[in-house]
Parts: C-alpha cells; sequence; structure tokens
C-alpha cells in the first residue's frame, strides 16, 4: 500500500538528508506511529506519501503507484485517496463545519445528493451533528480538529495521514481523538500517524516505525513509544518537542474499556460475595457481574444510556503500570484534583486539562468500532458534552 524503497530526501541548502535510505513497507489496514525526536525525518516521511514533495533518491509506490511517475496536474486525483490530519487542522475559518466538510466533497465533483449524506453522516461519527452550523473560532481545539478528521475521512480514503494531531491539545481531548483514529482504522483505513505522544504509542501496542537522523532505527511490531520517550522534557522543549505522558493506566481504561468493566464487575461481584461469606454465591455473583459487563458493552454498543454498575471503593484499576501505580477509579474520582491523578498532565494545558472526563469512567464501557457503525459515538465519548470546550486547547479558541 506504502512503499518506500531507498529514499533519501535532502532539502536545498542542508548538508545532511532528512530522510537516508529509508525502506518502508506498510500494508493494507495497518495502524503505524512514527517516532522520533524533533528533525528526525517524520513529517517529511509523510510529505513524501503525499506527494507534497519528491524524494532526491528512491523509489515510493502508494496505492500501487510510482508517485515519480504522477504528474503534477495527476497528483490532486492521487490525493483523493489519502485523508490528512495536521496538528494546526488547518480548516477554513469562514465557513461551518458542515461548509468545511462538504467543500473537500465539492472541489473533487461529488453530487450534491452525495454531499447531503455523506456529510452529516460523517459528522455524526465524529460527534459533531448538533455543531454543523457553527463556525471554527466558535469550537474548542478538540472539535476543531475532528472537524478536520471528518473533512479527511469523508470521502474514505485508503490512507490517513497525520501529522501531530493531537499535538495542540490537553490530554483528555486527545485521548478522544485516539479512539476515533483507532476506529476509523478498524473501519479498514491504513493510519499513518506522526506523534510525540508516548503514552498512546505504549498502550495502543501497533506497529511502531522510529526514526533517528532520517533513518528508521526500529520497526517494531506492538512497540512501544522508545527511547526518544526517556529524553528529558527540559531537552526536548528546548528542541520544541515535549514528550506526553498521560497517566498510563486512565489512557489504558479508555482505550480497553470493555477489558475494564469486565475486571471492574467481576471484582465487585467477588468483593460482595466476600462480605456475604458464601462461598458459592461468589460463583453466581461472579457470573451475574461478567453478564451485567457484558450486557453493559452490549447496550453501549447499541447506543443506549449504560448505568454505572456499582464498584467497590477500594477497587483497582485492572492494569499494572509500568510507570506508576495504578490507582482506584471511584466516584470520588470524577472530583479528583488532577495533581493526584494524572501528574504529567500538560502543563500548559491549564487546571481544566486536569480534569477527568466523563468518558472515562469505567463504568460506560465503550466499543469505539461497533459505536462507529451505529452512531452517536461522540456521547459515548463524552465528547458532545456542554463543558467539552473547557477541556480543551488549540490554537484558535
Ligand atoms: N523545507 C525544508 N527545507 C530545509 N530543511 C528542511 C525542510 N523541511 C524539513 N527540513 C529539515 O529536515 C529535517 C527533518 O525535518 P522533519 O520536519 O521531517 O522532522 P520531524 O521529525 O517531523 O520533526 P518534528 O517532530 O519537530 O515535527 C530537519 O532537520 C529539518 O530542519
Amino acid at each position: 500500500m506504502i512503499l518506500f524503497e531507498n529514499v533519501t530526501k535532502k532539502y536545498r541548502g542542508t548538508a545532511k538528508p532528512a530522510l537516508d535510505g529509508i525502506d518502508l513497507q506498510v500494508d493494507r489496514g495497518e495502524f503505524v506511529f512514527i517516532v522520533g525526536a524533533s528533525g528526525s525525518g517524520k513529517s517529511s516521511c509523510l510529505r513524501l506519501i503525499l506527494r507534497e514533495d519528491q524524494p532526491s533518491v528512491g523509489k515510493i509506490h502508494v496505492l500501487g503507484q510510482d508517485l515519480s511517475k504522477i504528474s503534477s496536474r495527476k497528483v490532486p486525483y492521487f490525493r483523493r485517496n489519502l485523508g490528512t490530519v495536521f496538528q494546526d487542522f488547518r480548516l477554513l475559518t469562514n465557513k461551518t463545519v458542515y461548509d468545511n466538510v462538504a467543500f473537500s466533497l465539492q472541489v473533487i465533483g461529488k453530487s450534491r445528493g452525495f454531499i447531503q449524506e455523506a456529510v452529516p453522516d460523517t459528522l455524526e461519527m465524529v460527534g459533531l451533528a448538533n455543531k454543523s452550523k457553527r463556525f471554527p473560532h466558535e469550537l474548542s481545539g478538540g472539535e476543531q480538529q475532528r472537524v478536520a478528521i471528518a473533512r479527511a475521512i469523508v470521502n474514505k480514503p485508503a490512507i490517513l495521514l497525520a501529522d501531530e494531531p493531537t499535538g495542540n491539545l490537553d490530554p483528555a481531548t486527545s485521548l478522544g481523538i485516539m479512539q476515533l483514529l483507532r476506529s476509523i482504522n478498524a473501519g479498514g483505513t491504513t493510519v499513518v500517524m506522526a506523534t510525540h505522544e508516548a503514552t498512546f504509542v505504549d498502550i495502543m501496542q501497533q506497529r511502531v516505525v522510529e526514526l533517528s537522523q532520517g533513518v528508521i532505527v526500529r520497526d517494531e511490531q506492538a512497540g512501544g513509544y522508545g527511547e526518544t520517550a526517556s529524553i528529558p522534557v527540559a531537552d526536548l522543549s528546548e528542541a520544541g518537542v515535549r514528550v506526553l505522558r498521560t497517566t498510563e493506566a486512565v489512557v489504558r481504561a479508555a482505550l480497553e474499556p470493555e477489558e475494564h468493566a469486565r475486571a471492574n464487575a467481576a471484582a465487585t461481584a467477588g468483593a460482595a460475595a466476600v462480605e456475604e461469606g458464601a462461598g458459592s454465591a461468589a460463583a453466581v455473583a461472579a457470573a451475574s457481574a461478567e453478564e451485567r459487563a457484558v450486557n453493559a458493552a452490549a447496550a453501549a454498543a447499541a447506543g443506549a444510556a449504560v448505568a454505572a454498575p456499582p464498584t467497590a471503593p477500594d477497587l483497582q484499576a485492572p492494569e499494572a503500570s509500568v510507570y506508576e501505580e495504578p490507582r482506584p477509579f471511584d466516584a470520588h474520582d470524577a472530583d479528583i484534583d488532577g495533581d493526584e491523578f494524572d501528574e504529567t498532565v500538560r502543563a500548559d494545558a491549564g487546571p481544566q486539562g486536569k480534569r477527568i472526563p466523563g468518558f472515562l469512567d469505567p463504568g460506560r464501557p465503550i466499543d469505539p468500532v461497533q459505536m462507529s457503525e451505529t452512531g452517536n459515538l461522540a456521547a459515548h465519548l463524552g465528547l458532545n458534552r456542554k463543558t467539552d470546550d473547557e477541556t480543551d486547547v488549540g490554537p484558535v479558541r
């Protein structure tokens, strides 16, 4: 689907190549993170795939086409197969949400009927159905990025290229965007994403391609963020880069909600049974708790409101963290001070960025794939909540 053969990219006036002898193959349906320190060549890589630039040496094939053979006139046609999302959203500021998404279909000559069907469907999927008449400056950063994602996927591209799509967003909002990208990938779109979001890369366990000074130093299936993540943040900020580490337990709970709910429910049942002191009752309770978790997941997928299963106050989040002890989720969490809970929240996210969003509630199982099929994804992710603006940061407020 994407093939780099011995690709070198040297920009005019520079001594060292930005990319140096890259061989890379990405297959259909993959989710690939491209990681690496600032200046390692991630964006250059994406620009070459998009045919915004040409390699100095080597060949690139995308969707079976040799990019060196595509004439400048044909490049826009080639790009119809690719969706792109950037850190700075790049929305048309004088157009509404609906028109931003519709515009990308109008310019490629889609019929009015097609547009009238595709745009609302896509806005529904990204959770912005109720904001279609807003202008970009009336949206939060996370909402603007979701418009950008809607615009990128409305024509059902084979490949979605994302260059630091969460770079301007606070951790809670980034999580919603990551879930959305994951569900898009689960729908069959190949996703290639350049990022510095260490926690998401570690937890999502997708393929990781690490660049260092223009060379691939690691290409790992189900990899983590790697050594780059351990560069001290002070050094990175000098280089204009931030490594982000949202608390792992929080991200895990959101990305693996069904397992989380299952473990939580089973533990709840176990605790209840112990209290009752009835051995055989424990098995029954565990079974019914299991059922409850499964039913809750099914109800969530069907778009129904799900009541949180009761949780014992001293239950632990099920995943052990390699970075820090996972701490319990309970009713107290809704009001917990972010200082206690998520010490790695980005410093410039402000106090609101430290609040735990409702969609991380472990009692609300999330299956983004099923939800994207049944609609109402945003409601489940808590992304269309009224207070969404409060948790987002972005260049346009
Ligand atoms: N248009 C350009 N002209 C000259 N040099 C460039 C150009 N674009 C990128 N470079 C250089 O190429 C190298 C790779 O840059 P690139 O933007 O691909 O890195 P990156 O890994 O995406 O960095 P970041 O994480 O900071 O976005 C850097 O040394 C950069 O200065």
